[in-house]
């Protein structure tokens, strides 16, 4: 295409650029102006349920061609924009960097906040606890390995609440410093990669030592700088620290995904479609969690987890963490959990919070 017919397309889009500009700037001081009044009242800046909100009209009144999920994206990034100017929050989350954890943080809060990777899951709970940061990312579930036991039984002595959830692609890249397999003598990854590869790792590098390191990330680290490590991470974290990919998708399952917990002091709205996570225990007796449970169906409150960790008290007894459709707030839910907590020998309620999208 010449450059003649180019010119008044893009004087069209530059045109077109400025009215975006303009009404851009518009919305960011109306949110400044909201920022005020929440000041006045010492109301939160972050209201996740509105901008879930938002982000559900962006999708219902979307006429295209541009498809739903990346207007999502761009919506999500002017929010986050926006946020800043009332208050640019700081949020934890298990590092280093270029691992999943950040890119759930940046996914649910865009990238106008300041990230704060933590050594472990134990630092983004200390960190969001201590106040240096606003709210903490942790990983909750993966669809392949199931729980993440270090993240339950912190939620269950915590004083913060979860207030909302990402749910992310898990696709896992083997990459080395060179982009081949020749002098590779092991492989680096987090425990929970390792495993969630090891069907590929069985068939094709079966005599290749396997090394569980602290994250993906520290693994995409050490095999930058030791190149007889192969290291098992996230595209992201490759390319942080300048490795190549010899084979992408190296999960078992090719629909894997990990669910993550925003975890911080605040207690979220109702949004309309939204998800309450508890924690129940019950003395050991037959029939106790059929009983413990009853009031959920009673009151028609539908429940899409469950899960259950040892006490570790050496008496077989266990605490259950169990996910219902539904926000506390809501005058059915609110039954069902009074219910719950008169049969219930430990009762939590560990947050309600929008569905992620
Ligand atoms: O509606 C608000 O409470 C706002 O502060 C505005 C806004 C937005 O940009 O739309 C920004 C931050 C909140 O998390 C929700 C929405």
């Amino acid at each position: 295409m010449s450059d003649d017919k180019l010119t008044p397309l893009r004087a069209r889009i530059d045109a077109i650029d400025a009215q975006l500009l303009d009404l851009l700037n518009q919305r960011a001081k109306v949110a400044q102006e909201v920022g005020h009044v929440k000041a006045e009242t010492n109301a939160p800046i972050f209201r996740p349920e509105r901008e879930l909100q938002v982000l559900r009209n962006v999708a219902e009144r979307n006429p295209g061609p541009l498809i739903d999920s990346d207007l999502q994206t761009i919506f999500r990034e002017i929010m986050s924009a926006c946020r800043a100017l009332e208050r640019r929050m700081t949020v934890a989350y298990l590092g280093p960097e270029g691992t999943f954890s950040e890119a759930a943080v940046y996914s649910h809060f865009g990238h106008a906040v300041n990230g704060l990777p933590c050594a472990s899951i134990d630092e983004v709970f200390r960190a969001t606890e201590a106040g240096v940061a606003d709210f903490g990312v942790v990983p909750v579930e993966n669809s392949t390995e199931g729980a993440v036991n270090r993240t339950l039984d912190l939620l269950l002595q915590t004083t913060l609440t979860i207030s909302g959830e990402v749910s992310l692609p898990v696709h896992h890249c083997l990459m080395t410093a060179s982009g081949s397999m020749d002098g590779i003598r092991r492989i680096c990854a987090h425990p929970q990669a390792l495993a969630q590869c090891q069907g590929w790792l069985n068939q094709h590098y079966p005599a290749l030592a396997r090394d569980p390191v602290s994250s993906n990330g520290e693994a995409a680290r050490i095999a930058a700088q030791d190149h007889a490590v192969a290291a098992i991470a996230g595209e992201m974290a490759g390319e942080k620290h300048g490795l190549r990919v010899v084979n992408s998708q190296v999960q078992d399952d090719p629909h894997n995904r990990t669910r993550f917990g925003v975890i911080g002091r605040l207690r979220t709205a109702p949004s309309g479609h939204d998800r309450t996570a508890l924690v129940l225990s019950v003395a050991n007796k037959a029939g106790a969690v059929y009983n413990l449970l009853a009031p959920l169906a009673r009151n028609g409150v539908s429940m899409t987890r469950f899960e259950s960790r040892p006490a570790r008290m050496g008496t077989w007894e266990y605490y259950f963490y169990v996910d219902v459709e539904g926000h506390a707030d809501e005058t059915r839910m609110a039954t069902a959990l009074t219910e719950l907590k008169e049969n219930a020998a430990f009762f939590k309620v560990l947050g309600s919070y929008p569905c992620s999208l």
